[in-house]
Order: structure tokens, then C-alpha cells, then sequence
């Protein structure tokens, strides 16, 4: 088993691209060996293009916050996955409970948007977690696996085996509120537990979950100690070059 770590900044709205260029220059020659440590950005949609030519030959992995799920159409504001990947994206993050919660986001749309991913080529950051009410009434693990089921449902295992799953309780987002390192990996560990019983123990090991919920630089090595946790998906932390380049280079 040897799946690379993957340490993401979700920039949510935040960031213009005059600021994402600047971004960039500031962290593209210092970042870990790709085979190590993966090093991600999802930015804006309106700071694609700027993140992506500052990018260009660099260590850094791109991608969107959202898609829609048909390509092209009459969908006025939405982002065709299909011109992500020309845009040279490599990922997009589907089902942020800020997206389930503020834009009414579904499990059914997840599971198109993440089947539309596939189809270009790209590959989706699917996110799951509970609320606090639902962590206080012990039944994050029910939610948590319906949410999974959902999103994958008509996956092939070889897509599963190359999506990345952000476990995020609801909780832990931007309130500081970390859950403890043993808590993300109970949840992160049931995560896998559900892909192997879904498909088989291959696609549960190649499978890479992300915790997200107020990681920071002083809380990540801990978290990425854990054996079921690959990654985190990272909001505030990741807005200032020197705060991110300790994320990604944890392991130093
Ligand atoms: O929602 C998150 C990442 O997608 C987490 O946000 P914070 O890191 O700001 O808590």
C-alpha cells in the first residue's frame, strides 16, 4: 500500500487573481517532492486562468471548487467540467457542506457531478461530514456512510480507487474546533471500511481521505500520523504562502 499523501487548500471565496498570482510565486519552488506529498490549490472560478499559468511547470496540482454536471447548455452561472480540464485542471471538489448547505447541493447532484468529472478526465475531491447535532445524537457514522454511498453509487472501482474523499464534520469548519486526531481517524477509517464493503480491499487501499475541519500548521503532523488519514482539505490555513508551504512540507 502506498498511497501519496495529498495536502489541499480549498481558497472557498476568497483570493482575486492579481492575488493568486502572487500566491503562487511564493510558494511554486518551495514545495515538497510530488511523489512524497502532493500539493494542491482549488482557487475561485474566476482565478483558474491566473492559477493555472503561474502554475505552469511547477510541482503544484490545480483544481476548482464546483462544477455542474452537464458540460455545456443553457445553465446560466454555472462551470462546465468539460472546460476545466481544457483549462488544465486536475481536480474539482464536490459536495462542500457549504455547497449542500448554502446552495442546496444534493447527494444526486454529487453523484452526477462526480460521474461528469470522470467523464473529462478529471478527478473529484468528494466531501462528506455531519453537523454537530447529528455528531451529539452519536450518528455521524450513519450519515457519513449514506453520504458515501450516495456520491460513489455507479462508480466503477477503478474511479473510486482514483477520487479522493474529504471527511469534514460540519463542526471543525472554521470555527478552530479540530476534531481530535482520534476522532478524524474513527471516521476516515469507517470511510474505507464502507469502500471495501461497496467494492473490495484493493480500491479501499488505493482510496486517499482527506480530514478537513480547522487544520493548521501546528495540528497537521499529528492528524497526517494517523493510518487511514492522507490529506487534509485545508480553508483558512491555506490563504497565506507561509502557512501553506508548512502544510505541504509536514513532513520536513
Ligand atoms: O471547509 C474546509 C476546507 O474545505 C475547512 O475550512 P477551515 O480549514 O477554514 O476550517
Amino acid at each position: 500500500m502506498s498511497r501519496t499523501p495529498i495536502i489541499a487548500g480549498n481558497w472557498k471565496l476568497h483570493m482575486n487573481p492579481e492575488q493568486t498570482t502572487e500566491f503562487v510565486d511564493a510558494v511554486k519552488d518551495k514545495l515538497p517532492d510530488p511523489s512524497k506529498v502532493e500539493s494542491l490549490i482549488c482557487a475561485p472560478a474566476v482565478d483558474l486562468d491566473a492559477l493555472r499559468k503561474a502554475a505552469k511547470g511547477s510541482n503544484l496540482h490545480i483544481g476548482a471548487e464546483n462544477c455542474y454536471f452537464e458540460d455545456e447548455g443553457a445553465y446560466t452561472g454555472e462551470t462546465s467540467p468539460k472546460v476545466l480540464k481544457e483549462m488544465g485542471m486536475d481536480y474539482v471538489i464536490i459536495g462542500h457542506s457549504e455547497r449542500r448547505g448554502y446552495f442546496h447541493e444534493t447527494d444526486e447532484d454529487i453523484n452526477k457531478k462526480a460521474k461528469a468529472i470522470f467523464a473529462n478526465g478529471l478527478k473529484p475531491i468528494i466531501c462528506c461530514g455531519e453537523s454537530l447535532e447529528t455528531r451529539e445524537a452519536n450518528k455521524q457514522e450513519d450519515w457519513v456512510v449514506g453520504q458515501i454511498k450516495a456520491a460513489l453509487d455507479g462508480l466503477t472501482a477503478e474511479q473510486v480507487s482514483n477520487l479522493v474523499i474529504a471527511y469534514e464534520p460540519i463542526w471543525a469548519i472554521g470555527t478552530g474546533k479540530t476534531a481530535s486526531s482520534d476522532q478524524a481517524e474513527e471516521m476516515c477509517k469507517t470511510i474505507r471500511e464502507t469502500v471495501k464493503d461497496l467494492y473490495n480491499e484493493e480500491t479501499a487501499e488505493n482510496v486517499r481521505i482527506q480530514y478537513g475541519g480547522s487544520v493548521k500548521p501546528a495540528n497537521v503532523k499529528e492528524l497526517m500520523s494517523k493510518p487511514d488519514i492522507d490529506g487534509g482539505l485545508v480553508g483558512g490555513a491555506s490563504l497565506k504562502p507561509e502557512s501553506y508551504l508548512e502544510l505541504v512540507n509536514y513532513q520536513d
